[in-house]
């Protein structure tokens, strides 16, 4: 025995040793680029202004992307090199760009009578691809056709791949190799020996390995069925659906870097990934820069999407079910129609202002002022004589200007000239001449001369003030002016809550928002619109100002990262749109969505079982029409890479609660380990809560998550301060999308009663861990002898 286990560790080293050789060679080859790319920088530096102007320009694109090469030559990525093919000979023996054979399937010829063959090629595959001075190929891209049949060969449909090897690297140094056969019938013959076989395959290794606060790539072990949506055409919509752990969140981040991939050129128009929490966007943006690719993805969580959120760094908190469904339902468009159209109107302040003429008075300060309170009379002074507009005829002209649906921030200049036109009518000037030149001539000047004067000018800030999102919504915390808003379409009570709810906000609208919010807001920005004013200085794009190396220098102190926040905001519409977690969009937040990608094509990554919005129909409804009649494709992820067996069966039992007849998907392995069921102590929740807490700590070397209720969220957090960073307290919310080792799900009950779509979301809280679980009972949860809440009984 131990002789064999010898071989097999002498056979393991040596194909490890194999594998160092060939990450030497790439090595070798990456040096002598950067070589050439700090010498064609240098070249470029000492040349200086000479030549034509279109060879400057061509010689500083060069100096450019020589600059951005050896930028990411230097990072030296982890596993920068992670896989290898060992191939049969193809059908047509013709090669494509990346130098390896085209064809996917074997040649006629390519497997002998006794089933032995011999490996025709051997391709490796990695982060980017790498050419030798020969232009063969030494690495190839993990995105380009070529390194397709690494990820999409089966032992069912192997075309060409005899064996895939996954190479474990940090830095310069192999750390081992995993390997999978997939023709495993096959005796297959490298350089005149037997091709060997290491380990039990690359998949289990990775999902074994423990996790941490951010996510990692899966560029080494992505799935046949994943690989099919990662590579699937962007042409208009792509769906995917799938339970727990399929895989959704990696496959969508990696379809971005395929796509970026694919065609830069078109995606230049930026791609945003839209995530349902901050936590979310936290745990996922470093996989973008771990693929190369960081410049064009904006990953936005869906409460800071809307400028209209910034300054508050977007919003984190959430309103009570209650408001929240109100408040995400598309029945919210009607209302915020009348609101800002409403809002343009203000009510009498409450301390009485000083009238003068006619006029409200503001005081002196110069500074524009939220309005306070609409003024019911204008007054001004015309060929020496006063005319007057009274409450019912500027009532007629509101009227009059508000027809029609125009964003109400852009009729100010109709409402001004319909103004005009009645002060006109009633002044002296209409009857003095018969001649029409005579008549328009005095009309411009009265125009002028009225308008230009400040009692006008303060009339018309007054009585058509240019609103804002915020104070449109901060004027709907006032419930009765809310309810003739929403007059027939909230009931009575639902006006209340809704009030109540926005009574946080100041007049202008300042105060902590909640994500819910922002898809407001984000719509009434559309209502509202945006008047025109004079843009800023365009800042200008690297490849116009590089004229040399100094240039390059200060251009490098943006980082790439910085430069994709910078284009993320000043970006309204996207080429292609990511949605993670769609099910848990409501109506509002579609259409604020739908806004940044109406030109766009998309990928829609989602569990209906997962969502935590209590109207799925009505959400369905509003996706259409975000979607508008593009045609969609469609795929299913059916393996839960995360969970292992144990506790997906738990999960299963709320599943079957909360969606009856919805089949969860199969899990990848098993751990053995039983999910624990615990009951509160003596010590009470928190204490029981931080003990489990702390055993499981000891247990695995990762992240440990307490899923809570949202309104145990602050509390939680205090139980576990102690306990270091590996460990979290959520509410049942914030879990979404994310995973740890091993969780606590604190009162399943409380969970499943905190809004209509509580079995889901305890759903997906059960759904979190990659190794162990614990189910914390409290009282309500009536657990039975063994510490089982009722939810989670047979
Ligand atoms: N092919 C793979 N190789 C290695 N790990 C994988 C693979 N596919 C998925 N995983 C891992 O499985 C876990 C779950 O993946 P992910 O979070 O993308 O799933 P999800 O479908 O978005 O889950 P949820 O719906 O619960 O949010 C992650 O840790 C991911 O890295």
């Amino acid at each position: 025995m131990a002789a064999q286990d010898a071989a097999v560790d002498s056979l393991r080293d040596r194909e490890t040793g194999i594998e160092q050789e060939h990450l030497d060679r790439v090595y070798r080859r990456l040096e002598e680029k950067i070589d050439e790319a700090e010498f064609l920088m240098r070249d470029a530096g000492k040349r200086g202004q000479v030549g034509t102007p279109g060879a400057l320009a061509e010689r500083d694109a060069q100096v450019f992307r020589a600059g951005i090469h050896l930028n990411r030559l230097n990072n030296e990525f982890e596993d920068f090199l992670f896989g290898r093919i060992d191939l049969l000979p193809g059908k047509d023996g013709e090669r494509g760009p990346d130098g390896a054979y085209t064809s996917v399937e074997p040649a006629d010829d390519a497997v002998r009578e006794d089933n032995t063959a011999d490996i025709a090629e051997t391709l490796h595959i990695g982060r980017i691809g790498v050419l030798d001075s020969d232009y063969a190929p030494l690495v190839i891209d993990w995105r380009a056709p070529a390194a397709a049949p690494f990820y999409r060969s089966t032992p069912k449909a192997p075309g060409r791949v005899v064996r895939r090897r996954v190479i474990r690297s940090k830095g310069r140094r192999v750390l081992g190799v995993e390997d999978d056969l997939m023709r495993p019938e096959l005796t297959a013959f490298l350089d005149g020996g037997e091709l060997p076989v290491i380990g039990d395959g690359a998949l289990m290794a990775a999902l074994g390995q423990a996790r941490s606060h951010t996510m990692r790539d899966i560029v080494s072990s992505i799935q046949a069925e994943q690989d099919l949506v990662i590579r699937a055409p962007a042409a208009s919509v792509t769906e995917v659906s799938g339970g727990p752990g399929t895989g959704k969140t990696a496959v969508a981040l990696h379809r971005a870097a395929y796509l970026l991939y694919q065609d830069r050129r078109r995606y230049s128009g930026g791609i945003l990934v839209v995530s349902p929490t901050p936590l979310l966007v936290a745990y996922t943006e470093g996989v973008l820069p771990s693929l190369g690719e960081e410049g064009q993805v904006a990953i936005r969580a869906v409460g800071s999407l809307s400028d209209e959120a910034a300054g508050v760094e977007g919003a984190t908190t959430y309103d009570e079910p209650a408001v929240a469904r109100i408040k995400g339902s598309s029945r919210m468009l009607h209302v915020l129609r009348k609101a800002a159209r409403g809002a343009l109107e203000q009510p009498a302040p409450r301390r009485a202002a000083t009238e003068e003429d006619g006029q409200l008075s503001f005081g002196d300060e110069e500074a524009p002022r939220p309005p306070r309170g609409t003024p019911d009379r204008l007054r001004v002074v015309a060929f020496g004589a006063r005319i007057e507009l009274e409450a019912d005829e500027l009532k007629r002209i509101r009227h009059n200007v508000l027809g029609g649906s125009a964003p109400v921030n852009l009729l100010r200049p109709r409402a001004r000239k319909l103004l005009l036109d009645a002060l006109w009518n009633k002044s002296s000037g209409k009857g003095r001449y018969t001649d029409p030149e005579l008549i328009a001539e005095l009309r411009s000047s009265f125009d002028e001369d009225v308008s230009t004067e400040t009692p006008f000018l303060t009339f018309l800030d007054a009585w058509w003030p240019e609103l804002t999102p915020r104070q449109v919504l901060a004027a709907m915390a006032d419930e009765r002016r809310l309810g003739r808003w929403a007059r027939r379409i909230l009931n009575p009570g639902e006006v209340r809550r809704l009030a109540r709810s926005l009574k946080r906000l100041d007049a202008d609208g300042r105060g902590p928002l909640s994500v819910h919010d922002v898809a407001l807001l984000d719509e009434l920005h559309t209502l509202l619109g945006t008047p025109h004013r004079p843009k800023r200085k365009r800042e200008m794009d690297p490849l116009d100002q590089l004229t040399g190396l100094q240039e390059l220098m200060p251009q490098r102190e943006e980082t790439q990262w910085e430069r994709a926040e910078r284009l993320a905001a000043e970006r309204t519409e996207y080429a292609h749109v990511i949605v993670d977690e769609a099910q848990d969009l409501t109506p509002m937040q579609w259409r604020m969505v739908g806004r940044r990608g109406r030109h766009a094509t998309w990928t829609i990554v989602g569990d209906a079982a997962q969502s935590s919005w209590s109207d799925p129909d009505e959400a369905a409804a509003a996706r259409d029409e975000a979607l508008g009649s593009r045609p969609r494709r469609r795929f299913t992820l059916t393996v839960n890479y995360r969970n292992p067996a144990e506790i997906a069966e738990l999960a299963a039992k709320v599943l079957a609660l909360a969606m009856p007849g919805m089949e969860s998907p199969a899990a990848v392995r098993s751990t053995g380990v039983r999910p624990r069921f615990e009951t509160v102590r003596d010590g009470g929740l928190a204490e029981t809560v931080r003990e489990e807490a702390r055993r499981l700590l000891a247990e695995v070397d990762g992240t440990v998550g307490v899923v809570v209720a949202m309104d145990r969220r602050a509390e939680a957090r205090g139980w576990l301060a102690e306990l270091g960073e590996r460990v979290v307290a959520l509410g049942s919310l914030e879990a979404k999308g994310l995973e740890y080792d091993a969780t606590v799900v604190v009162s399943p009950a409380e969970i499943a009663d905190e809004s209509p779509a509580g079995l889901r979301v305890l759903y997906v809280a059960l759904t979190r861990a990659t190794q162990q679980l614990t189910v914390v009972s409290g009282e309500r949860d009536l657990p039975d002898e063994d510490g089982v809440p009722d939810l989670l009984r047979d």
